[in-house]
């Protein structure tokens, strides 16, 4: 889009101020509008006059950097309306959008049209800001046109393109892992730098040491086998008591820490940095996947199978193949481009700054880059297969980890503070639903895929397989789940148990079942940094996700699995353009219907209706022994206690006041109890009195005392 360039544009001239100013002061956090909305104050330990001039200076520039982004869609309109006037359109000739310099837009117009559409347009690549040179560029000192005495400050930019790929109808673009698949070509012809970052649309950075910090595991000694660093995604506009455990910091700090101890974590599609090359389809250059914990059982493999490979194009072996001879993959599988594959040995060499000449963007050089976008580029060649992201899901971040990890690479997880990268998180329960639903979806559409982990080399850590296999088999929980939490309940309507008479085992089981959670949940709350309420919130959102989408995502993969039908998706909701002012959280409260909430209703009211009719039973003098009752009770309320966030979600505003739910359950409680007492057959023929004339009800009653347990 013309809006999006032009708005890039507008960031590059601005970031010739606000760079320059960060590095002279040490401004932290560096997205503009996180930093001039500190609470702190700004002054404290800075050298006061000239930091105050400087800063109410680039303030002034930031708000009417501001008010020009906000105004460019007028402006894009009026000078579009303006350039087609003066060329006298007729009527139902397509009405252009323009560019300020005079020309045609090549992409998608205001008013789309055939071949400029969402879907249809020609590849673009713009260069906005070139090459920087290699060595230090002092800015200019003080002067009227520029306040900022930028004299001993370096005011070099990095490299900033727009791309735009090639879409064309009845071509599939491959979403995300397309797009990446054609940055990566694009950025290789451009500048081809040996690392690779990757941030979702809707991340910044907050910490501008992150970059640096995942380097180190990039470049320190022995990590020549490092694939990528992951770091945990971190959000920010989530509501205070976090109702849907948008955080997930069980998963990241939790389970993505502790797979750094094995063969390092999977790769969770942003805040993550790769080495290019392995996204290429090198092997590692040595097999070290053991990690702290298990490195016996890690390196058992093939340690010494690759002594050092041919990654150089330097070596004898290499130089003796060609620069072309030496790629992992022949070459018509990176797809046409000479230019293209002409860049890979420089990315492999394993000290990428030697070996890198500077690349100017010359016309050449967008021109190439511009064929390497199209939309056609992939045909016939190993991108999303062994080369690049992979397609073929809708979580292509698990699987392209996975594929390296396979290979003997390693990756290693980055925490810092302050968070390098901060994202936003859908705070409805049905933008939230949908997310899961597609994460899990897309894990067990790996799992039905060539590359389920069962299946994977066996250069992959015998744990680090156990952990792919629980990622893309989680969502079979559902079905367990689904049985757990409405079967005890039923039971007590029903009256028939399925544990009539606790055994010795059963208790054993039981303890031992137990006693893992607990040990579980003290390793998560005590070493992961998490706290006792985020564990909770962690476990209400699974059994709700469990319940709701995993059960989705089980049918709709099984339907794809069996009818080859393809799944759709998209895109979880940014946030919301409402009155942030008033109450940044409003999106929370606002209720969207879905099919995913069927099932968690369902479950509520079994569990209700079943400690009501128990309750009941016992009140009628139907049972006798309240007491073995209540252990079945207790669970039933468990269950309501996860599905509580998600009750107050579908509840929308009125959710809003704490008690409003119990209030609710309360009634629907009640009224099942004064039913049950007094509608007399529903609990059968003179069940009232003790239920002692048909042999049916007496058979049963004997029973009933010893079986409310149904945790098998
Ligand atoms: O056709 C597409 C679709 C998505 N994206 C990018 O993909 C990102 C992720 O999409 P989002 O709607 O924000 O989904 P989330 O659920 O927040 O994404 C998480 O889960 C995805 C896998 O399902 C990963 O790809 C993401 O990196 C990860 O943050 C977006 O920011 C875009 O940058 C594209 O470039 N093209
Ligand atoms: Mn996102």
């Amino acid at each position: 889009m013309l809006l999006t360039y032009e708005a890039m544009a507008e960031a590059a001239k601005f970031a010739t101020v606000w760079v320059p100013f960060c590095r002279k002061h040490g401004i932290e956090p560096r997205g503009p509008e996180s930093y001039f909305e500190l609470k702190s104050h700004p002054y404290m330990g800075r050298s006061q006059e000239d930091f105050v001039n400087d800063r109410r200076r680039v303030r002034r520039d930031y708000d009417e950097f501001k008010a020009r982004i906000n105004g460019l869609e007028n402006d894009i309109r009026q000078r579009s309306d303006a350039y087609n006037a003066a060329r006298g359109l007729k009527d139902g000739e397509p009405r252009a959008t323009w560019m300020a310099d005079g020309t045609q837009w090549e992409g998608t117009w205001v008013e789309p049209s055939e071949n400029h559409r969402k879907g249809d347009h020609a590849g673009i690549v713009l260069v906005l800001l070139n090459h920087p040179s290699h060595s230090r560029q002092l800015g200019p000192p003080a002067s009227a046109d520029n306040p900022l005495d930028l004299s001993m400050v370096d005011v070099r930019l990095p490299m900033l393109v727009y791309v735009s790929r090639e879409k064309r109808p009845g071509h599939n673009h491959q979403k995300k892992a397309g797009a990446m698949n054609a940055l990566t070509r694009c950025s290789a012809v451009l500048s081809n730098s040996p690392f690779i970052l990757n941030l979702d649309c809707d991340h910044y950075i907050n910490n501008s040491q992150a970059l640096r910090a995942g380097i180190c595991f990039m470049l320190g000694r022995d990590s020549d086998t490092v694939a990528f660093v992951q770091f945990p995604q971190r959000f920010e506009g989530v509501d205070p008591t976090d109702l849907y455990a948008n955080h997930n910091r069980i998963f990241f700090d939790g389970t993505l820490r502790a797979l750094d101890g094995m063969q390092g974590p999977i790769y969770v599609g942003t805040g993550c940095l790769f080495r290019r090359i392995t996204l290429y389809g090198f092997d590692p250059p040595r097999i070290n996947v053991g990690g702290p914990c298990f490195p016996s059982l890690g390196g058992m493999f093939a340690k010494t199978k690759y002594e050092k490979p041919g990654l150089e194009l330097t070596t004898k072996a290499a130089v003796a193949k060609g620069k072309h001879g030496f790629l992992p993959m022949p070459k018509k599988s990176y797809g046409k481009s000479d230019a293209f594959a002409d860049t890979i040995p420089m990315a492999s060499h394993p000290s990428p700054f030697a070996a890198a000449a500077a690349v100017v963007a010359e016309e050449a050089t967008i021109a190439e880059a511009v064929a390497v976008c199209a939309a056609a580029y992939e045909k016939k060649t190993g991108w999303g297969s062994d080369i690049g992201w992979v397609y073929g899901t809708v979580t292509e971040d698990v699987v392209t980890g996975y594929r390296m990890h396979i290979k003997g690479w390693r990756s290693r997880y980055c925490s810092i503070y302050p968070h390098a990268f901060i994202g936003t998180a859908p705070i409805n329960l049905t933008e939230r639903l949908f997310q899961v639903l597609r994460w899990s979806t897309g894990s067990l559409e790996i799992f039905f895929s060539r590359n389920n982990p069962l299946f994977g080399s066996t250069f992959l850590h015998p744990l680090q397989r156990v952990a792919y296999i629980n990622i893309t088999t989680y969502p079979f929980t559902a079905i367990f789940l689904i049985f757990y939490t409405t079967v005890p309940a039923l039971s007590f309507v029903t009256g028939h148990f399925i544990v009539q008479r606790p055994t010795t085992m059963f208790y054993v089981y039981l303890a031992i079942v137990l006693g893992t959670l607990l040990i579980l949940a003290v390793l998560e709350v005590k070493w992961a940094g998490v706290t006792v309420f985020e564990w909770f919130r962690n476990g209400q959102f699974w059994m709700t996700a469990s319940c709701s989408a995993y059960l989705a995502a089980v049918c709709q993969v099984l339907v794809k699995v069996v009818f080859r039908r393809d799944i759709s998706f998209k895109l979880t909701s940014k946030q919301p353009a409402g009155d942030e002012k008033k109450d940044p959280y409003a999106d929370l409260y606002v209720v969207r219907w879905t099919w995913l909430m069927v099932t968690p209703i369902i479950i509520i009211l079994v569990n209700i209706i079943g400690s009501a009719v128990a309750f009941a039973k016992v009140l009628d003098g139907e049972w006798t022994h309240w007491l073995k009752v209540a252990g079945g009770v207790f669970f039933n309320f468990w269950v309501l206690f996860h599905l509580y966030p998600f009750a107050k979600g579908i509840l929308g505003r009125h959710g809003k006041t704490p008690v409003v739910v119990l209030v609710w359950w309360a009634f629907t409680f009640v009224i099942t109890a004064v039913l049950y007492i007094n509608i007399p057959h529903i609990h059968g023929p003179g069940g009232k009195h003790g239920g002692a004339i048909g042999k049916h009800g007496a058979a049963h009653h004997g029973k009933k005392f010893d079986g409310y347990y149904l945790w098998p």
